[in-house]
């Protein structure tokens, strides 16, 4: 395909997402299916520029002055992939198979300077999150959106239970992997310009279980959680097992890690993951269908015994995953007020149960990714106010304990942090490390 003629297909494939309201990947898989002819370089081209029109829409719409999807490629192409007002005409001529050749408004608007836009526009957020952004990120506010509409690398974990960084960045040196930055085991891939990273899960390193796709946020949101060698772990929103895998290892096999979560077929994937790590201190709670001990009583409590005895629990909570928008920019566009009002209720349930899974002297680690106050600190402290047993960790003492002191100047009013791709080149993520009695986290 020609460059034009994958342009074409975007706003198609843009169109369709208007007309169907359906998740961009459906859109991009039904696309590949009915165009046999593309190759696999024009099917990562195409989807590329189509989430890179959702992560800049609203700039984009800013400058074309309307929200069409024609308008939107047009837009991101000036401002997402900084095209000059010609090199977009080259694309839009009108010839075969290329979008139809540029109006005269089109080409004044990609011509001039960029309007004054609204905060919302300039950081290609959703207007009804202006006013908890603005909370959470004050000045910053444009910056970090800005830095949530980028591409995100590749990041993986490196399984220390079976090799290390230096051996495995050697194994794939023929990929050109970078150390993470912040994260002691993690190895960081870069895309190419069509949107194309590495084939990672086909490398033989990753059959054998060296390593994890994992984001350089979410292992250190699991260093954060401060678990120990030979503690006693709850992960209770396992789901896929990804923060489980990273626990296991920190703990070098050492103690229990229990991983269960609220529905029984999110944790399918772990058993294969499982098995490929060689983790041997997890034990898997699966609960007999769908666990809700208000609506469905007859399920039985996966945990029941375990009441009182951890030392640590993890709460990686259900949320809005407004953290990842850089991997979803389709999700920050699908986002509901209703929604988040739903995962906060969530949060508050996982969070009392927790409470009553954790020992006296031991801790609860809550976990997000996203980057709403709501789901965060206020979270945190309307659970402290139902628990005054708990209290919260300084987010100096968490850092410092984890082996993480730069991450110190991330902490929140509440007492947690807050990990952003603008402060720490990472996927959103929040931490709060609350401490059941006086006696303080390990370390
Ligand atoms: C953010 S995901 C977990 C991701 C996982 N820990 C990882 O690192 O790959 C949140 C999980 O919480 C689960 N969940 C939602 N409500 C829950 C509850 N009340 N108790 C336990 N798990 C819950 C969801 O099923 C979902 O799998």
């Amino acid at each position: 395909m020609t460059p034009a003629a994958r342009v074409s297909a975007a706003i198609a494939i843009l169109a369709d997402l208007e007309v169907r309201r359906r998740p961009v990947n459906d859109a991009l898989r039904e696309w590949g299916q009915t165009h046999r002819f593309a190759g696999s370089r024009d099917r990562a081209a195409v989807a590329t520029l189509v989430y890179d029109a959702l992560r800049r829409r609203a700039s984009a719409a800013s400058l074309l002055g309307g929200d069409s999807p024609r308008a939107v490629v047009l837009g991101m192409l000036r401002l997402g992939r900084g095209l000059e007002a010609d090199d977009i005409a080259r694309l839009f001529s009108g010839e075969r198979f290329a979008p139809e050749a540029l109006t005269a408004d089109e080409r004044g608007r990609l011509e001039a300077p960029p309007p004054d836009m609204s905060a919302p526009a300039a950081g290609d957020f959703p207007d009804w999150l202006e006013e908890p952004l603005t909370r959470a990120f004050g000045d910053d506010l444009i910056a970090e959106m800005q830095a949530l509409a980028d591409r995100a690398p590749i990041d993986i974990r490196v399984n220390t239970l079976k090799t290390s960084r230096e051996a495995l960045a050697e194994a794939l040196a023929h990929l050109s992997p970078q150390t993470t930055p912040l994260a002691p085991d993690g190895l960081r891939f870069h895309v190419d310009a069509d949107g194309r990273g590495p084939a990672l899960q086909a490398e033989p390193e990753f059959i054998q279980g060296l390593f994890e796709v994992q984001d350089e946020g979410s292992q250190l949101a699991s260093r954060l959680t401060l678990a120990a060698p030979g503690e006693q772990v709850i992960d209770l929103c396992a789901g896929a097992g990804g923060k489980t895998l990273a626990l296991a290892a920190q703990m070098d096999n050492r103690g229990q890690i229990y991983a269960t979560d609220i529905d029984a077929q999110r944790l399918a994937a772990i058993h294969a993951r499982l098995e490929r790590s060689g983790a041997r201190n997890v034990q898997l709670r699966v609960p007999r269908g769908r666990y809700d001990p208000v609506r469905r009583p007859e399920v039985a409590d996966p945990l029941a015994d375990l009441a009182a005895s951890a030392d640590l629990v993890l709460v990686d909570a259900p949320c809005t995953g407004t953290g990842t928008w850089r991997r979803n920019p389709d999700a920050k566009w699908r986002l509901r007020p209703g929604a988040l009002k739903e995962r906060m209720n969530d949060q508050a349930v996982v969070l009392d149960r927790a409470a009553g899974l954790v020992k006296p002297g031991g801790r609860i680690a809550y976990v997000t990714c996203s980057l709403l106050p709501a789901e965060n600190d206020d979270a945190i402290t309307a659970f402290l106010e139902r628990h005054d047993e708990f209290s919260i960790l300084s987010a100096e003492d968490v850092c410092r304990q984890a082996g993480l002191p730069d991450l110190a100047p991330c902490a929140t009013a509440a007492g947690g942090l807050l990990l952003t791709p603008h402060r720490t080149e990472t996927d959103g993520f929040y931490v709060a490390v609350l401490s059941n009695g006086t006696t303080g986290a390990a370390g």
